[in-house]
């Protein structure tokens, strides 16, 4: 089956096209049984994920109107599961909807000899917003995460580290703050601009690529997890999830991709729905031998932030500066380990974050820069791979984005009917229709500059330079 050719009703919008995450049947607490999703009267409650686990919720924060309402898990509906695996990578679902004492308790068993740092990428501003203290009083319970490097961008003042280092205290010793703006780390970065290694783009790359240098200098990590800081209803379930795959030792994957549905009472995930999904499948018309473009067709997700990594992984990988960060990151995955050793985890929850604006005429900001970042980075990965990108390439490729992007709409349109969740078929029309104009525009800045703005080089490579540097800075964050 290719995805693609099937419509699908979910109650979880599935960002792709693919099948559903479960069909089946659910019981409210009144005893009524409906289609799963449909015993939560509300369809905003299903932001909040502990609403979709067997409790009673009188006082969802997220939307205050789950009482009264039960879902049963997983396991207890009646129905099947979906189990459906993709012919590259393998897919970790949600199938049981296991407890997080369960999931703790194995993961505090296979981390007795395997020590995890965790890397948060953190702006000023995303610091002092709630999630993060919900984040950090969470992962003051994860005692099976040996180091966390919460790395912070954005934040020019010094009043910036030291709030964040205050609101981090609860996490005792094992947590540190990289203060990338700071003098200290500044000098560090100008000692290898000045060697013609180029970090001078600030962003969240570079606050990735650091941290993971930091944890380098630790020889007893062996895997690396990364999540995002601007997570609404953050719970370490989501964590668990993504470490277990990567420690248990009776596993052998050496990458972890998150996914999840961005739903609340709309469908969002704006890029990943309506430029990566259409586009993968246009490039797969265009060129249908491409193994690298069947395997980016394999992530529910691409675009999610949250990923975990071996140490090797984390050295020989290189980091993108720009938002090409997650598909440079798979591109590096593809080239640098087997897809045997790749899997996709459901993170078991809708996620919820901050929703950035979509202006046609802001080429340098939101979700248009976004969508140039992640275009540019993919042509540029199929040119290094000896694809031939003529002018007349670009224009085939936009008409038949468009035409499959259309398709997506009525998919997503009937999706969305069938979950009663809002739809705005306008403005995904004029979406796509902006989306369209990037995939020429990204050709026309890959035509100018092929390699482009080069990815961060891997700490290999710097280590071999510089082979005290991450020591150095492990002492600058100290
Ligand atoms: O994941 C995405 O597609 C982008 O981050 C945009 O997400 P949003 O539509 O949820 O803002």
């Amino acid at each position: 089956m290719r995805y693609g050719d099937i419509q699908t009703y979910s109650p979880y919008a599935d960002t792709n096209g693919f099948p559903p995450k479960s069909f089946g049947f659910e019981k409210s607490i009144d005893g009524t049984i409906g289609p799963v999703g449909t015993s939560i009267s509300s369809s905003i409650c299903i932001i909040c994920t502990r609403c979709r686990y067997d409790d009673i919720r009188s006082n969802c924060f997220a939307c205050g109107i789950g009482a009264g309402k039960t879902r049963l898990s997983t396991m207890e509906q009646v129905g099947m599961p979906d189990f459906y695996q993709h012919d590259m990578i393998t897919t970790i679902h949600d199938l049981r909807s296991a407890k997080l004492d369960n999931l703790e308790s194995m993961l505090r068993e296979s981390t007795r000899n395997h020590d995890i740092g965790l890397v948060l990428p953190v702006t000023a501003s995303d610091m002092r917003a709630e999630p993060f203290d919900v984040i950090v009083r969470e992962l003051a319970q994860a005692d099976y995460i040996a180091s966390i490097v919460v790395s912070l961008g954005v934040a020019p003042d010094q009043s910036d580290y030291d709030e964040t280092c205050a609101k981090i205290a609860p996490l005792g010793d094992r947590a540190k703050v990289l203060w990338t703006d700071g003098p200290e780390v500044q000098g560090l970065y100008n000692e290898l601009i000045e060697s013609g290694i180029d970090v001078s783009v600030p962003g969240k790359g570079r606050s990735v690529w650091t941290a993971f240098g930091y944890l380098l200098d630790d020889p007893d990590i062996e895997t690396f997890v990364l999540h995002d800081c601007d997570i609404v209803d953050y719970d370490r379930q989501l964590l668990t999830r993504l470490c277990l795959p990567m420690v248990h030792p009776g596993l052998d994957f050496e990458f972890c991709k998150a996914y999840y549905a961005r739903v609340t009472d709309r469908m969002h995930g704006r890029v990943v729905r309506l430029l990566v999904a259409p586009l993968l499948r246009a490039l797969m018309q265009c060129f249908p031998e491409n193994q690298f473009v069947r395997f980016l067709g394999n992530f529910r997700y691409p675009l999610s932030g949250e990923f975990s990594l071996t140490r090797n992984l984390a050295r020989t990988n290189r980091v993108a500066s720009d938002w090409g960060l997650e598909v440079g990151t798979l591109a590096d995955v593809y080239r640098n380990t087997s897809h045997k050793r790749v899997c996709q985890v459901d993170l078991a929850r809708l996620y919820e974050h901050k929703h950035q604006t979509l202006a046609v005429d802001q080429p340098s900001s939101g979700l248009i820069k976004m969508a140039l970042d992640i275009l540019t980075t993919i042509y540029r990965t199929l040119a290094s791979q000896g694809i031939v990108f003529g002018e007349s390439t670009f224009v085939t490729l936009r008409a038949s984005f468009l035409r499959i992007a259309q398709d997506c709409i009525r998919q997503y349109a009937a999706d969305a009917r069938v979950n009663s969740l809002k739809y705005d078929r306008h403005s995904e029309e004029m979406a796509i229709e902006a989306f369209a104009q990037c995939v020429t525009q990204a050709g026309e800045i890959f035509a100018a500059d092929p390699s482009g703005n080069p990815s961060i080089p891997n700490w290999t490579r710097v280590r071999a330079a510089f082979p005290d540097f991450t020591s150095r800075l492990r002492e600058t964050v100290k």
